[in-house]
């Protein structure tokens, strides 16, 4: 079973995975981008170089196509959870890219190995503005508050025209209250 928690930077992904990873001793939990030695290459050049967008979707292509073929491929009979999938790859490319694209092309770069299932977090304008103005901002978050709310919609558009399950959690809730509806949702998956 591969499942992604997908969300735009600061949903609390990475909170939440942290409490997972402490509590399911037998999942494999990985991240895109940058979870291979080759990937933190990538993640570097990415987040550091400017360089343009079309370069940058072959770079997370490139670092997904590794850990498909590196990590997921090798321990598709475990369970798996992941921090970003092919869902964020599409939904923060489909500002610049045509989607029926960008499914090709990821279908390509992970022989179709998509995710199962899907857990969103999914937050609200006022709580996306308050968390990103407690961080230093990487290239891709200095496209602004209207981009990543762009994109979280585009997070659940994804899913719908990929038929790939997924459940929305509010994530401005408290960390507990989160954390206590994904177990509830992956649960179903993960026995
Ligand atoms: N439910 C919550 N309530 C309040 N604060 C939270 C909650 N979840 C996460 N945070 C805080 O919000 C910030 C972003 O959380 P986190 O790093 O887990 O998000 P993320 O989705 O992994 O972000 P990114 O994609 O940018 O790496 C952190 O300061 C974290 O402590
Ligand atoms: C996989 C993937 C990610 N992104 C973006 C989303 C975030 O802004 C960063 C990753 O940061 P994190 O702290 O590791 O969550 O990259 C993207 O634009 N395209 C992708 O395919």
């Amino acid at each position: 079973m591969y499942i992604a928690i997908e969300g735009i930077d600061t949903a609390g992904k990475s909170t939440q995975i942290e409490l997972l990873q402490k509590e399911f001793k037998n999942v494999l939990f990985i991240k895109e981008p940058g979870f291979t030695e080759f990937g933190k290459k990538i993640r570097e050049i990415i987040f550091n170089d400017e360089i343009s967008k079309k370069t940058e979707l072959f770079l997370f292509l490139a670092d997904r196509s590794e850990t498909i073929e590196k990590v997921v491929k090798p321990n598709l009979d475990k369970n798996i959870i992941s921090d970003r999938s092919v869902i964020s790859g599409i939904a923060y490319a489909m500002e610049y890219f045509d989607f029926d694209l960008l499914v090709n092309l990821n279908k390509f770069a992970t022989d179709s190995i998509f995710p199962n299932f899907v857990i969103i977090l999914k937050l609200n304008k006022n709580t996306l503005e308050y968390r990103m103005s407690g961080k230093n901002h990487d290239n891709i978050e200095k496209r602004g508050l209207r981009y990543l709310l762009n994109i979280q919609d585009n997070i659940i558009t994804t899913c719908n025209r990929l038929e790939i399950p997924y459940i929305l959690i509010d994530a401005s809730k408290p960390i507990d209250e989160i954390y206590f509806r994904i177990k509830k949702a992956i649960s179903e998956y993960i026995k």
